[in-house]
């Protein structure tokens, strides 16, 4: 690396930061002028907003405002690594495409995203793509200090030295984007097209999240039309969680993207009931999918007689067969109850409006309609046949109406698992599995709002979620494109899947295509070692992680006083650099919080809740009681296992087990040679 080189990439970079700076002004200036139009618009009463062209154009402009504000505002580098092709084309390649406005075909840094990008994650010795030189550039903050260059020509193809000092440094908060390093398996990942659902398993830290965050900023980036308009949705596991991951889209100029939880999506966050474990068992269970299209549809009445109105003297009548026939077409043709109802009603009008015109030699008019619609012996046919339905009302008949309750569930539910269905008092409040189900049966009813449907769903940590919680994602997912992520071996919720491809069909994706991820970035070689121990206890068949970082440290401290050790611990931890994570069993978390010194470099968590989570050095407090944890009481005996396993896998460097209790005989392992497992006391 030559001074001269050194200064002319400063030089390049100073220029950028400038170029965007201009960048964004001309943007704000475009985006106040579509504000002025707006205003102006409609104060002039006859003139339309330039219609759906001009609020795209409106968006489209937003986003690049807030894309540039992002680079403009921060102190970010304006790029990151420089490719030279064989042609002599070189490209500087950055979060963000920069160009002057006078000579756009130039650009000054192309965006990570663009075709050409691509070249930067995947061109290696053995496959060059037409690539001679990839530089990777060191920043100090904003300030560049200096780059390394791979001569491919010359069989220099490394990277990996850029890729551990980026996992290694120091975690200081959120999770940041990864951008300047993506390997090229993730980089395959990333680029699949709106049109492929893919289904990522992957061991604790292959980089899952990552791939999905950055596979939807990718999408974002290349369909922009499709997205801006019908919206892109991430969903996570936990607040925690989210909070956690919120920074890396918008870090890559992506602010539309709503993360939210399952239970956010549909609105059950805010139940304020709560069911027995067992109870909401049934109520996530695949079979209530079946129970609530057949506690709508089971609503149809039985033709028993002919149906007869009439009107101006004239009197008409639709005969059983007549009326049954209709009934079967729009069973089997109508998708929804009340499409179904509309399909009814038509059959029924067009029957008597055509006996009217035969007796009257005249066409039905608007009045004549309207009077048959509203004629008693009509009305009572179709409270009887097809009556209109609330989903609460449905709802409620199956939880309070023994009978109705024993037809829909016959065949399909056990009878104790009928009766666990029936509903509490009247008074009884709506649980988070109570909403779901009227989401489900509500879907039954009528089609969902287009609104509330999006071109592209991440759903990360999926294998926790439950066949009725996929049923709602995948009725949010409009163009039908998810990216669904997750690790079985990780699912602790009672009804976790158990495999990927009956997860899919819930989630409406029997196509997705399913890979597996297993090189690990975040957790070094003996602490991975740790938690592969556990893993084949975990009743999941999966591939555990390799990872391509040795090292890591264990260290396992006895102490009668789990409290006080765990206090000592974390003192010692802080004399490294980064975060410390605490995870600790649920009964245990006040004490330790207690102890735990101020300040935001300690961050204590449940153990319930460190799923996706990371931290540059873990204290686990009392692994005995992470596996007792019970889930909502109802823990299959290898759940408390899979926390354990999750606990295990949140270290990117070191990680200090305190105990009292013995430690857990699945850490054991009789044939590795293992100190890290050597309790001091
Ligand atoms: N190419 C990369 N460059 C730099 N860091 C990376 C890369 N890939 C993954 N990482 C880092 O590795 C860590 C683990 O990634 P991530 O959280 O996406 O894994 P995960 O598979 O979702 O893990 P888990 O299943 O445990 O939640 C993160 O810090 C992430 O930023």
């Amino acid at each position: 690396m030559s001074e001269a080189e050194l200064r002319a990439e400063i030089d390049h970079h100073d220029r950028v930061r400038d170029v965007v700076a201009t960048m964004r002004e001309s943007t704000v200036a475009r985006l106040e002028k579509f504000e002025a139009d707006f205003v102006e618009s409609k104060q002039n009463r006859f003139a339309h907003d330039g219609g759906p062209d001009h609020n795209m154009g409106q968006a489209m402009a937003k986003r690049g405002e807030e894309r540039l504000r992002k680079l403009a505002d921060r102190d970010v580098p304006m790029f990151f690594g420089r490719l030279w092709f064989d042609s002599g084309a070189d490209y500087h390649v950055g979060r963000l495409h920069v160009a002057h406005e006078s000579d756009r075909s130039q650009p000054l840094v192309v965006d990570w995203r663009a075709p050409v990008a691509e070249r930067f994650y995947r061109a290696s010795v053995h496959a060059p793509q037409d690539v001679i030189r990839r530089r990777r550039f060191g920043f100090n903050g904003s300030t560049l200090t200096g780059f390394e260059d791979e001569d491919l020509r010359l069989g220099q193809d490394g990277g990996s030295d850029a890729l551990a000092a980026e996992i290694e440094r120091p975690r200081t908060g959120p999770m940041r984007d990864i951008v300047a390093t993506i390997q090229p398996e993730q980089d395959e990942l990333i680029r699949r097209g709106l049109d492929t659902t893919l289904c990522v398993q992957g061991a604790p830290g292959t980089g899952k999240t990552a791939v999905g965050l950055h596979r939807a900023a990718w999408l974002l980036y290349s369909f922009p039309d499709r997205l801006t308009r019908s919206g892109m949705l991430v969903v996570g596991p936990n607040e925690n969680f989210l909070t956690y991951i919120s920074e890396v889209l918008p870090a890559l100029g992506e602010r539309s993207v709503w993360q939210v939880t399952v239970d956010q999506l549909t609105g059950a966050a805010d139940a304020p009931g709560r069911d027995r474990p067992e109870v909401s068992l049934v109520k996530h269970d695949a079979r209530m999918a079946e129970a609530c299209r057949r506690a709508v549809w089971n609503h149809r009445g039985h033709v028993e007689d002919r149906l007869v109105a009439l009107h101006d003297g004239i009197r008409m009548a639709l005969s059983v067969d007549y009326l049954t026939n209709a009934i079967d077409r729009v069973v089997t043709t109508r998708h929804t109850w009340e499409a179904g109802r509309k399909a009814l009603e038509q059959a029924v009008m067009h029957g008597f409006e055509r006996q009217f015109e035969e007796r009257t030699r005249r066409s039905a008019d608007g009045r004549t309609r309207a009077a048959i619609k509203r004629h008693p012996s009509v009305k009572e046919f179709f409270d009887t046949v097809w009556p209109r339905l609330t989903a609460k009302q449905v709802l409620r008949k199956l939880g309070t109406d023994e009978a109705f309750r024993a037809e829909i569930c016959a065949g399909l539910l056990t009878a104790e698992e009928t009766e666990l269905l029936q509903a509490g008092k009247r008074s009884a409040k709506p649980s988070a599995a109570d909403i779901l189900l009227l989401d489900e049966v509500q879907a039954q009813l009528r089609p969902i709002e287009p609104e509330q449907t999006y071109a592209h769903i991440v759903v990360d940590e999926a294998q926790d979620l439950s066949p009725m919680q996929c049923r709602a994602v995948a009725r949010r997912n409009g163009a039908r494109s998810m990216t669904v992520l997750g690790d079985l071996a990780q699912g602790t919720t009672p009804w976790a899947a158990a495999d990927w491809r009956t997860q899919m069909a819930h989630l409406g994706h029997d196509d997705a295509e399913h890979t597996e991820l297993t090189t690990g970035y975040r957790v070094p070689a003996a602490i991975i070692e740790l938690g592969n121990r556990v893993l084949p206890h975990l009743g999941v068949s999966v591939s555990p992680a390799r990872s391509i970082r040795p090292g890591g440290t264990v260290d396992v401290i006895g102490s009668d006083d789990v409290v006080t050790a765990t206090a000592d611990a974390v003192e010692r931890a802080l004399l490294d650099e980064g975060l410390v994570g605490v995870i600790a069993p649920d009964d245990l978390v006040d004490s330790v919080r207690a102890v735990l010194p101020a300040g935001d470099r300690v961050e204590l968590v449940a153990s319930g809740l460190a799923k996706g989570l990371e931290y540059d050095h873990v204290v686990l407090v009392e692994p005995a009681d992470v596996v007792l944890a019970t889930d909502e009481g109802l823990a299959r005996p290898d759940v408390g296992l899979r926390h354990l396993y999750v606990a295990l896998t949140r270290a990117v460097s070191r990680l200090t087990i305190v105990h009292a209790r013995p430690l857990p005989a699945e850490l054991d392992d009789a044939n590795a040679v293992a100190p890290a497992v050597a309790s001091r006391h």
